[in-house]
């Protein structure tokens, strides 16, 4: 295999957004786009009728998840949780999380995706199928304090820290890892007060559920009297390297915290939907110089690991947010899941220029539902989907050619991806 190859006859989109005709000539070994423009190679891939742009990055998600799709609808966050997730997931074996990893890889892979920032348990098998797959991730194992004696607590946070430890930097440095108190109401002060100043000496970012419910904020003033956000800065929870999923139910000077500490927000508006947690003030936020990503959050609460869907929500409810058909604009939605995911979660972003990360989804536009393209940028917020992507390329490694996958194998994982939702979902009943 070639080296060197050329993405062949597509429209581009430039890092300043601009759309233009050209040939993309890719340096697989460097993973960098070494020319844009009128260039040829002896390996191509066809993007006739396509757009070549930087791959999306889906900045919150529980991949193994994928295996609890359509189990449990209909629900608010903690009845779902409590009463449908965790009794399921208390049963989950190393084999099935690896399993159901592979499944959501293969969604990302075939919707775009090229990085991902991941919290779950078992991360060495999650670890397993990130670098197989050839994706970039942050991955980290949630830990959990309430309802446990000192001893299990302090035993999650340790396995929390030491997997941060080991596998920052693994997969040739295409994984990256974080530390994930689960919430602020799930991990009690003492925890955090211990274990996050071992994650900034480890010098890995935190990454944490924050303020999704009104009963993720109620807690806190009661007990605190200071709102989440303002608790979790006391705490040294938010710098600009932390990055914190929903963030829902968040007051002006929370989102003034935000924008003066550089903490990023991942915004799951599908999922925000789905469990009727609430509308985000993502306008207030961007306009307060809050950097913003997107994320899917897992697959049972969503159902599905489309990030196109969620640029489409996040530019639809934020206009109904304030009732303004201004906000959230298709730009703004659409950097939200290149670069504010990737700068939010610490990984390189794709860029369509000399020198640029070759992570990169080809997008064919050559379907009626794209028919006519007036704005490449308005389809890609509005009418693209998942199932519109033609090849997937990370790190320079094609993924996926003509819609392909070449380092997994498809129909094996669902196949066996199946088979173990149905042995699982059996033996939590
Ligand atoms: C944080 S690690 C995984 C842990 O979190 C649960 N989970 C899945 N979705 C959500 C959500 O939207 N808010 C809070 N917790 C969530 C998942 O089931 C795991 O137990
Ligand atoms: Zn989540």
């Amino acid at each position: 295999m070639d080296d060197v190859y050329a993405i062949e006859g597509g429209h581009v989109l430039t890092p300043d957004f601009e759309v233009r005709e050209a040939d993309v000539l890719v340096d697989r070994e460097a993973g960098e786009v070494i020319e844009v423009g009128d260039v040829s190679a002896d390996e191509t891939l066809d993007a006739t009728d396509s757009l070549v742009m930087p791959g999306l990055v889906n900045a919150h998600t529980h991949v193994a998840m994928t295996l609890l799709r359509g189990h449990a609808d209909d629900k608010p966050l903690d009845s779902w949780l409590q009463e449908d997730i965790w009794p399921v997931e208390a049963e989950l074996t190393p084999e099935d999380i690896r399993v159901g990893t592979e499944l959501g890889l293969v969604e990302f892979i075939k919707n775009g995706i090229t990085g991902f920032a991941d919290s779950y348990f078992e991360v060495p098998e999650i670890a397993a199928a990130t670098e197989a797959s050839g994706l970039r991730a942050n991955l980290c194992h949630a830990f959990i304090t309430i309802g446990k004696d000192d001893a299990a607590a302090r035993a999650d946070a340790q396995e929390g820290l030491d997997i941060a430890r080991e596998f920052d930097g693994a997969a040739d440095g295409r994984i990256t890892t974080a530390l994930m108190p689960h919430s602020l109401t799930t991990a009690e002060t003492e925890y955090l007060e211990e274990f996050v100043p071992q994650a900034r000496e480890a010098g890995v970012p935190l990454h944490f559920h924050a303020n999704e419910t009104q009963n993720e904020v109620d807690p806190i003033v009661d007990a605190h009297g200071v709102r989440p956000l303002e608790y979790a800065d006391e705490l040294g929870m938010l710098t600009d390297d932390d990055f914190l999923a929903h963030c829902v139910h968040v007051d002006d000077r929370e989102i003034d915290r935000l924008a003066e500490t550089g903490a990023s927000v991942i915004h799951c508006p599908a999922s925000n939907m789905k469990l009727a947690s609430g509308i985000a003030p993502i306008q207030e936020m961007l306009d307060a110089g809050v950097n913003v990503g997107l994320g899917t959050d897992g697959a049972a609460s969503n159902n599905d690991l489309d990030l196109f869907d969620e640029i489409r929500d996040a530019a639809m409810i934020g206009k109904l947010a304030r009732g303004d058909a201004r906000d959230v604009a298709a730009e703004d939605a659409v950097r939200m899941a290149i670069e504010g995911s990737a700068e939010a979660i610490g990984l390189p972003v794709g860029r369509i220029e000399a020198g640029g990360t070759a992570d990169i989804a080809v997008v064919d536009f050559d379907a009626p539902h794209l028919t006519p393209v007036h704005d490449y940028v308005s389809h890609l917020a509005y009418a693209v989907r998942g199932s519109d992507v033609r090849h997937t390329i990370c790190d320079g490694e094609v993924l996926m050619a003509d819609r392909e996958i070449r380092t997994l194998d498809e129909e094996a994982v669902k196949r066996r991806a199946s088979e173990a939702a149905a042995a699982l979902v059996e033996r939590a009943e």
